[in-house]
């Protein structure tokens, strides 16, 4: 009996190892991208990439930074995984990421619209959105944005002693997006001790959440924490027990009530995910649990924490840099007098030159997005130079090489605003947004808040730095969204700004 456990355990076990090696060897010389350069491990196996997203250094996030180094040592097209290659050559931007309906994503088991494959279904799911983020749409819930940022504002006034402007930003970056789709507020921003455990709790998700996604099961185990027992939910972090209280006790609650169109608007404004769940073109199936609750979870994210990092980066450079803070202030001054207590329109601020110089630098320099974008040509090869990638084969790039690039923008890691009035051929190359079809939909909300929450910060404080260094700032990690090497935030000393100015 003994024995033939162990046999059989011997036959599966090579029937694996057999099952491995033949795939190693169809990897390295008949795949075909076996003719691509790059490592042998890279074409053998995934493992590598995720070594370096999971666990390399203290908690990974540094596939991003191998996959430049891996280009210094094979040139511009490298094969980072047995069925992708990555491109190191900004001039291929545009190739790669604009509206040609047969650049699709690769397949994903996850029902939102950032992972939707196809471009036709990518098309129905981004048409029941689109038209809440056009530009009129984010002007109807301004009221929304600024009543959010006086409540940030009342908090820094209040907070004694050092302020964390990374925190609250997140905050409120948050409470926008949560009330823009629910209706009811998180209040986020009355309450620091909740607000605090949350933020930590969503943070520690992107921390994993590109493995997760890489792996099937774990993924469905994320997206359904709340069904398992109490000690598991604690297992994937120190924080999983309070990320599934995110969902169970805030998020869950508030989308029931919309659900069964309770949700209410005080000021008549639309409530998203209501315009959503209404939709009599959508298929049935679009507002399933799953794919409703993927929907939320997914704009919590995407629009949480790109423009948080964003206003973290402009006010630490800001305040780092004197002359151009007193430019800064003296620009808004001339559309907000000193005796106005509202802050002035989206589209009063967006004729500012200045600030807009200062938000464009800002979003070059926190990146958005730090993680490579992957598109995959299902029916025709996609031409790189002389190489031809064959179809289903994917193909990546990093927006972080292009706005880090120095060939278009010198001296790259400097905060210089200035290169944004001296030439509108720069423009060309502002990608934090993506582009094409699968561009950011969120990018006009973002805007907004970004304008909007500047201008009222600068407008309303005099602060000073409190040590915050480029370490606290400057992206390094890739957790899909960058982390920088210190995650302290961009701490100040505030105090109310002279109104005589
Ligand atoms: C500075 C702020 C922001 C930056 C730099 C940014 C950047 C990006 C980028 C690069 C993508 C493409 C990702 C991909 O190809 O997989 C994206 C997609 C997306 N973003 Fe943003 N984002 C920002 C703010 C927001 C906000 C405020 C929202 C709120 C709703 C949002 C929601 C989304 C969504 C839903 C997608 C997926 C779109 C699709 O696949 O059709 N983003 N964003």
């Amino acid at each position: 009996m003994e024995w033939s456990y162990i046999s059989l355990s011997i036959i599966l076990l090579s029937i694996c190892l057999t099952y491995l090696l033949g795939e190693a060897v169809y990897n390295i010389y008949f795949h075909p991208l076996a003719s691509f350069p790059g490592p042998r491990i890279t074409a053998v196996t995934k493992l590598y990439g995720m070594y370096f997203d999971m666990i390399q250094g203290d908690h990974g996030g540094r596939w991003s930074r191998r996959i430049y180094e891996l280009h210094q040592q094979y040139g511009p097209i490298v094969r980072i995984e047995p069925n992708e290659v990555h491109i190191l050559d900004s001039s291929f931007y545009h190739n790669l990421y604009n509206f040609d309906p047969d650049l699709e994503k690769k397949d994903s088991h996850i029902p939102n619209l950032q992972h939707t494959a196809s471009t036709a279904a990518h098309r129905v799911r981004r048409k029941a959105f689109d038209p809440y983020f056009s530009r009129a749409s984010i002007q109807k819930i301004e009221p929304l944005i600024t009543s959010t940022i006086d409540k940030l504002s009342n908090q820094i006034s209040n907070t004694k002693g050092v302020v964390d402007l990374s925190f609250w930003f997140r905050c409120m970056t948050f409470e926008i997006i949560c009330t823009f789709m629910l209706s009811q507020p998180y209040n986020l921003l009355d309450d620091p001790e909740k607000s605090s455990k949350m933020i930590k709790a969503i943070v520690s998700v992107f921390k994993v959440l590109k493995p997760i996604q890489q792996i099937p099961a774990v993924s469905y185990i994320m997206n359904n924490l709340e069904h398992l027992p109490k000690w598991m939910q604690k297992v994937p972090s120190d924080e999983g027990l309070s990320y599934v209280k995110v969902w169970e006790d805030g998020l869950m609650p508030r989308l029931q009530k919309v659900r069964e169109g309770k949700a209410e608007a005080e000021d008549g404004r639309v409530i998203l995910m209501q315009e959503y769940l209404k939709n009599e073109t959508l298929p049935q199936e679009e507002k399933s649990y799953a794919n409703v609750k993927q929907a939320v979870l997914m704009m919590v994210g995407a629009g949480m924490e790109t423009t948080g990092y964003a206003l973290s980066m402009a006010t630490y450079q800001l305040h780092k840099r004197p002359n151009l803070l007193r430019q800064a202030k003296e620009e808004i001054s001339t559309v907000w007098p000193a005796s106005q207590e509202e802050i002035p329109s989206w589209s009063t601020l967006e004729k500012l030159p200045l600030l807009t110089a200062i938000l464009k630098e800002s979003m070059r320099l926190s990146l958005g997005v730090a993680a490579r974008l992957i598109r995959v040509n299902r029916k025709q090869p996609i031409q790189y130079k002389t190489w031809s990638i064959p179809p289903g084969c994917h193909v990546s790039m990093n927006q972080s090489f292009v706005l880090y690039d120095p060939e278009i923008f010198v001296e790259p890691r400097e905060f210089e605003p200035e290169r944004w009035l001296k030439s509108k051929d720069l423009d060309r190359w502002f990608v934090p947004f993506s582009r094409g079809g699968r561009g950011c939909i969120g990018e006009r909300l973002a805007w907004a808040e970004m304008y909007l929450t500047l201008a009222a910060v600068l407008h309303r404080f005099d602060m000073e730095l409190y040590k915050t260094e480029d370490v606290d700032v400057y992206p390094v990690y890739d957790h899909f969204v960058p982390f920088p090497e210190r995650e302290n935030g961009v701490r100040v000393t505030v105090r109310e700004a002279s109104r005589e100015r």
